[in-house]
């Protein structure tokens, strides 16, 4: 399936070194230069998970396989490249393609690197990135809107829709409000996603602090959060340039270090998890001898569709999931004694599989 969070902010507020220390590579150059990544680079990061450790010794299985979601940093956007400057405007089309933006602020004070506005103030550059975001959707909206005039007047149905929705995004972006903020029907949500407008993808707030302030965070990352509250968005602290140093360790050298920063955990674990939470995916777990291995789906997806996420001849072929409740499967140390115990339910196509649910899945062939 692979969801996708874009990284965005401004110039050099160290959106490469946090896409580095997620894929722990030093794949994308970062450098105390604005404008040092152009092409966006794209990876993996396994969502990392203690329910599938938990699983994996109690089943006893040989190869342990988290779930994986995909990061792409991106190209930092300024003032105007909704107009073309800086970069310009193609690197919108590379936000378009995500599902979630990690909007990346710089919140530490070093004079050594330079802050494309001369000074720090992670609220201003938030809504000067919203802006830029929003004058590009409005121009977009424009744009698509008048193409759709001679559809609607030939009676056609999508076009309307589009229309209708495209009307809403429009109306809340004039009022300084980003297209999420649009109440959106149920029969609309497929027509809406479609649309990809660049404010309508939920944010994650990224607040990028200096490396002795990631435990505590700083007055800067608190007005951070409070803006995020305001909005109803939610925020993460992090050291992004602590945390690429971190992913350059051994586990039991990061966990000790951890330890020594006063941090309970590893930033990137907290920001993953709540892209994670962003984007509503749960989670659920194939467990056997062999292999304990996690499966990312949407909040609400039916036992079919998940197993469709495996194979698609699982789907096809689907004829029950037989179900252990995290749980239940932990609690009772195991799928023969959760069986015995009559934990062991047969769920059909109508079941809504749930956070944590242990499956296995009978099909056709
Ligand atoms: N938390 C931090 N504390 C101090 N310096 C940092 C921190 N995070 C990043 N930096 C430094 O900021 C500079 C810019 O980082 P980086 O290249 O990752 O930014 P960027 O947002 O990707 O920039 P661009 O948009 O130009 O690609 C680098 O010198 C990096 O080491
Ligand atoms: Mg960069």
């Amino acid at each position: 399936m692979g969801f996708k969070m874009g990284i965005v902010g401004l110039p050099n507020v160290g959106k490469s070194t946090l896409f580095n220390a997620l894929t722990k590579t030093a794949a994308a150059q970062a450098a105390n230069f604005p404008f040092c990544t152009i092409e966006p680079n794209v990876g993996e990061v396994a969502v990392p998970d203690a329910r599938l450790d938990k699983l994996a010794a109690i089943a006893g299985s040989k190869q342990i396989i988290p779930t994986r979601m995909t990061f792409v940093d991106i190209a930092g956007l300024v003032k105007g490249a909704s107009k073309g400057e800086g970069l310009g405007n193609q690197f919108l089309a590379n936000i378009r393609e995500t599902d979630a933006i990690a909007h990346v602020l710089r919140c530490f004070e070093d004079g050594d690197v330079t802050h494309v506005e001369g000074r720090v103030d992670p609220v201003a550059d938030a809504e000067t990135i919203d802006t830029e975001l929003m004058l590009a959707d409005l121009e977009s909206i424009e744009k698509r809107r008048a193409g759709l005039v001679r559809k609607i007047k030939g009676n056609d149905k999508d076009a309307a829709q589009q229309d209708r929705l495209l009307a809403a995004a429009q109306e809340a972006i004039e009022n300084g409000n980003p297209a999420r903020t649009v109440d959106v029907d149920a029969d609309d949500a497929k027509a809406w996603r479609m649309l990809q407008l660049l404010t309508s993808k939920p944010v994650l707030y990224v607040c990028n602090v200096g490396e002795s302030e990631a435990a505590e965070g700083t007055a800067l990352s608190a007005k951070v959060g409070e803006m995020a509250a305001a909005q109803g968005n939610s925020h993460v602290v992090i050291s992004a340039q602590i945390e690429e140093e971190i992913s350059q360790l051994e586990p039991e050298e990061a966990s000790m270090f951890l330890e020594e920063m006063g941090l309970e955990e590893a930033g990137l674990d907290r920001l993953i998890r709540a892209g994670y939470d962003l984007l509503h995916l749960e989670t659920y777990f194939t467990v056997g001898p062999k292999e304990a291995r996690a499966w990312t789906i949407k909040a609400g997806t039916s036992a079919p569709k998940a197993a469709g996420v495996i194979h698609g001849d699982f789907e096809k072929g689907f004829i029950r999931a037989e179900t252990i409740a995290y749980d239940d499967f932990v609690g009772l140390g195991g799928e023969g004694p959760a069986k015995e115990a009559g934990k062991m339910r047969a769920e059909g196509k109508s079941y809504t599989v749930k956070d944590g649910d242990v499956l296995h899945f009978l099909f056709n062939t």
